[in-house]
């Protein structure tokens, strides 16, 4: 396990020179803590010891190296982390740097954690959804040959007390099995609640939160039926882009398309409904959840990982609409197990999509 030592984290049983992410200059210039936290201004809490302008260049290159190698680890098609990504959203990236002596005047950086706030829909245990704006984690990533050196638990934990949240109430982005395992042996997380999108939730998501977490608004006469905020966008014509829907009724047709050959949690860029949207709203009502996301145990090709967002979410569509056409109130037996070889052929054949 790791130790904290004149304010670095450095593993205890670490003798052998670190070989991470090293940079042709000195990555204790520009981050002059162990971990540093940073939004979309990609200006670290403490000024670099260089120029601004050289430290930010810096941080950029920083920020897409290590945003390639967690898609790398991944097998992710692109990396979801980048510093043109950071800008444009609202998230917080925690970079971890190696603070021993060896790597002094060195540049090196051992992992980073990237988090942030989005507006979701999620299904409680009864199948109820539930508008809430978990914090999400979406990135995260120690260099292999750091990983299991306990590194990441201190990461994690940093951004945990940094960020005022208690673990069960983060949304996850796709985890991969590796980040599943983590979160069961830290922190005891086995339990999941099934939802239609790709974040996992975990039991005691909905205990107390200090959030606030609403069910939509007030059901209407049948046929009178509009999703959340709906009506606002209806009423006022314009929606601030941060007061757009949840995810996944924040994509327009378009942004999901892009989102999918990115495979990236997609940001909000339109505020139009999807066709459809009514129907899916109502189906929630009448289907149950089922296990269209992937169980959070099961295999899967790793180079399918994290790439749906939007296609999981057509095919949540199809698949609850399926169910609501049909008038069924559980999901069907084949809803609960992954397509025995392709999911695509499945789809054909009986005309439910696997997530
Ligand atoms: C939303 C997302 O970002 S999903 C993507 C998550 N990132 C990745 O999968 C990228 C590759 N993996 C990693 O970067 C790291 O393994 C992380 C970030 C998941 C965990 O960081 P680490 O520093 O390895 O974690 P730490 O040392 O604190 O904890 C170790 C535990 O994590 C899990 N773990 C770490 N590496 C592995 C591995 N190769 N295989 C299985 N489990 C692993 C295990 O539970 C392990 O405990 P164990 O050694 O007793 O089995």
């Amino acid at each position: 396990m790791p130790y904290i030592k004149k304010n670095c984290v450095v593993p205890s049983t670490f003798t052998q020179r670190v070989s991470t992410m090293e940079f042709h200059f000195d990555v204790h210039k520009i981050f002059l803590e162990p971990v540093t936290k940073l939004d979309s201004s990609l200006i670290p809490p403490r000024r670099p010891l260089i120029s601004s302008s050289e430290a930010q260049k810096q941080i950029m290159t920083v920020i897409d190296e290590i945003g390639k190698a967690s898609a790398k680890a991944q097998r992710l098609p692109a990396p979801i982390t980048s510093a043109s990504r950071m800008q444009i959203n609202k998230h917080h990236l925690y970079i971890l740097k190696d603070c021993t002596p060896e790597t002094a005047g060195r540049g090196v950086v051992i992992g980073f954690l990237k988090v942030g706030y989005k507006k979701l829909f999620v299904l409680d245990q009864k199948g109820s959804h539930i508008e809430a704006e978990p914090l999400c984690i979406l990135d995260f990533y120690i260099h292999e040959s750091l990983q299991r050196h306990g590194f990441g638990k201190e990461l994690f934990n940093y951004m945990l007390r940094n960020e005022q949240v208690e673990v069960q109430h983060v949304a996850i982005d796709r985890p991969s099995e590796k980040f599943l395992s983590f979160l069961r042996k830290h922190y005891n997380l086995r339990s999941t609640i099934p939802q239609v999108n790709n974040f996992v939730v975990f039991e005691g998501f909905f205990r107390d939160r200090k959030a606030s977490v609403k069910t939509p608004p007030a059901k209407r006469p049948e046929g009178e039926i509009k999703p959340y905020s709906l009506t606002k966008r209806d009423c006022k014509n314009v929606l601030k882009e941060e007061e757009g829907l949840p995810w996944p009724f924040s994509q327009s047709q378009s942004n999901l398309n892009r989102a999918s050959s990115l495979g990236s949690s997609p940001t909000r860029t339109s505020s139009r409904p999807l066709p459809g949207e009514g129907d899916f709203m109502k189906s929630l009502r009448a289907c149950r959840p089922h296990s269209l996301h992937r169980a959070a145990n099961s295999e899967e090709d790793p180079t399918q990982r994290r790439r749906t967002s939007a296609m999981n979410f057509s095919r949540g569509l199809m698949a609850q609409k399926n169910c609501y056409s049909r008038h069924i109130s559980h999901s069907p037996p084949l809803l609960a197990r992954r397509p025995p070889v392709d999911g695509i052929k499945e789809q054909r054949k009986t005309g439910i999509w696997w997530n």
